[in-house]
């Protein structure tokens, strides 16, 4: 059988970025999947507001949910401060290969534990198994049905704490309608939408940044 889209990022990556280079994985990505094939990542402008908050709010602890083959783990991972820790979660095991491979190749694996499996089970499970107090910082980038659910599991497992900021992409497109309800609805939360477009497209999407107040 053929290679996966994601075994080619792969490839594009090792062909056209320098190990240990954060920044050429990033554009070596984005030069692919803008070029050659698409693929779900954050992308590019997007990538620059997730830069943006992630660099405002300088978390010690934070989490990604939805690695893919690890695109916003990278652009994440290689704005942390020394000693800050990144736990990103994925589902598929063929899509968490790649993104092994991918945050390697950048030389950021001592940043990134990347934990496989469903949310609605590790969530729970991340204080004791991973020494976890809170997250500063939550990046969703999952099922966009999983967005209201893991938010309220991390809520409710005492995840989250005054200050902490979400970070949701594709509240446009595809889209998470319940999601952007939830959150600006909420008493709990102080929300704001930064508009953009769809990667490597001129559709429009976005960025939802919600601080919980406690
Ligand atoms: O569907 C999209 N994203 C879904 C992304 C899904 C990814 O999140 C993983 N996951 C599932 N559960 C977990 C966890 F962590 F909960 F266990 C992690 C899945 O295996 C997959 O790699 C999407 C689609 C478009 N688009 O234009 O169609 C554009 C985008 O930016 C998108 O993100
Ligand atoms: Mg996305």
């Amino acid at each position: 059988t053929g290679s996966s889209r994601p075994q080619r990022m792969l490839k594009a990556v090792q062909k056209n970025a320098t190990k240990g280079d954060p920044q050429s994985v990033i554009s070596a990505i984005d030069y692919y999947c803008r070029h050659k094939e698409w693929a779900m990542n954050v992308g590019d402008d997007k990538g620059l507001i997730l830069d943006s908050v992630l660099t405002e709010v300088n978390p010690s602890t934070a989490l990604e949910l939805g690695t893919y083959c690890g695109y916003s783990t990278v652009r994440i991972a290689r704005l942390l401060s020394p000693g800050s820790k990144l736990i990103t979660v994925e589902f598929n095991p063929a899509f968490a290969e790649v993104a092994h491979q991918i945050i390697a190749y950048a030389g950021l694996q001592d940043k990134v534990t990347l934990v496989e499996g469903p949310s609605g089970d590790l969530i729970p499970k991340m204080k004791e198994q991973f020494g976890i107090k809170y997250f500063d910082f939550v990046f969703l980038d999952h099922w966009k049905d999983r967005y209201v659910p893991d938010t309220k599991l991390l809520e409710d497992c005492g995840l989250l704490k005054k200050g902490t900021v979400l970070l949701a992409d594709n509240v446009i497109c595809p889209g998470a309608p319940e999601y952007l309800k939830y959150v600006r609805n909420s008493p709990r939360y102080e929300s704001r939408y930064y508009k953009s477009n769809l990667e490597y497209t001129k559709v429009e999407d976005g960025l939802e940044k919600s601080v919980f107040l406690g």
